[in-house]
């Protein structure tokens, strides 16, 4: 089987042509031995591309233990660079039907893709979350299973994030330790990507997360977008910000309500190669 080795920001993704393929069930069965950094190919997850009847092409992307998510924006900007290099649509700006909806990705001229990805929901209920008392949640307060005290903002893009300002960048051990208890905690029914911001000063944020189903990554582009969502929200920027992750800076605006959010960053590619899925 055909694989190309896409990332963005060092988010990074086996990518695979499905436009003819029956049955993904093999490639699934292996998810977490390919994403295996030692015994697989290593990656954040695995990426398809498939044919769709209500867009141009339809992508679904795995996490790397198997699971399933809605959206992927560091994936979708790889996924436009890669369908439009496959020759599977011409123009540099067309359609994706996603788990999130119909998104629009386009090619600019300087290599960057600029993403719209549609409004954020912010209704607890959408989130997916419960046991707050405020709706939307906005600096609600949070305690984790670790007995950790947390103020909390909410947000869907499609894929649920849990936003927390904290006063510096927390390290490995603690973003493992708290980011997979709040993934987990039983206010988000459906789990929940976790973001820890902290607010830079003049629209700018460093941010590290720890991702659903996959653990800590270094980047998250859904998570930037939720991050400058939720910074809009709680006052800290206003209609843009700029997200520095571990591996770069993506641009996301947002002019608040029901206006869509666009989000703008690099997509690259690292190798190709084949694999047997029986054999991996
Ligand atoms: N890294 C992605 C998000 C991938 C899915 C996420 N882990 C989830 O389960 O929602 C991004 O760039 O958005």
């Amino acid at each position: 089987m055909h694989f190309t080795k896409w990332n963005g920001c060092g988010n990074d993704f086996v990518f695979i042509n499905a436009m003819h393929m029956d049955d993904l069930k093999p490639v699934l069965d292996k998810c977490e031995r390919i994403c295996d950094r030692h015994f697989g190919i290593g990656a954040d997850g695995i990426i398809f591309v498939l044919p769709s009847q209500k867009a141009d092409l339809r992508m679904r992307i795995f996490n790397a233990d198997g699971s399933e998510a809605e959206m992927c924006g560091n994936g979708i900007r790889c996924f436009a660079r890669w369908a439009y290099e496959l020759g599977l649509v011409s123009t540099r700006r067309f359609s994706v039907e996603t788990g999130a909806g119909i998104l629009y990705p386009e090619i600019l001229d300087d290599h960057r893709v600029r993403v719209d990805m549609g409004a954020p929901h912010l209704e607890a209920a959408v989130v997916p979350t419960t046991g707050f008392s405020g709706n939307p949640v906005v600096s609600e307060e949070l305690v984790s299973s670790t007995g950790s005290h947390y103020k909390v903002t909410c947000v869907s893009m499609g894929n649920p994030h849990c936003v927390i300002f904290t006063d510096n960048v927390p390290d490995d051990e603690f973003l493992k330790k708290e980011g997979s208890a709040i993934e987990k905690d039983v206010h988000f029914p459906r789990k929940t990507n976790v973001e820890f911001v902290h607010p830079l000063g003049n629209n700018r944020f460093r941010m590290r997360v720890w991702e659903r189903g996959t653990g800590i990554t270094m980047a998250c582009g859904t998570g930037c977008c939720a991050t400058a969502v939720a910074a809009i929200l709680n006052g800290l920027a206003k209609d843009e910000a700029y997200i520095d992750v571990d591996g770069g800076t993506l641009h996301i605006s947002w002019k608040g309500g029901d206006s869509h959010v666009f989000m703008t960053g690099p997509a690259a590619m690292a190798f190709e190669g084949d694999f047997t899925p029986e054999l991996i």
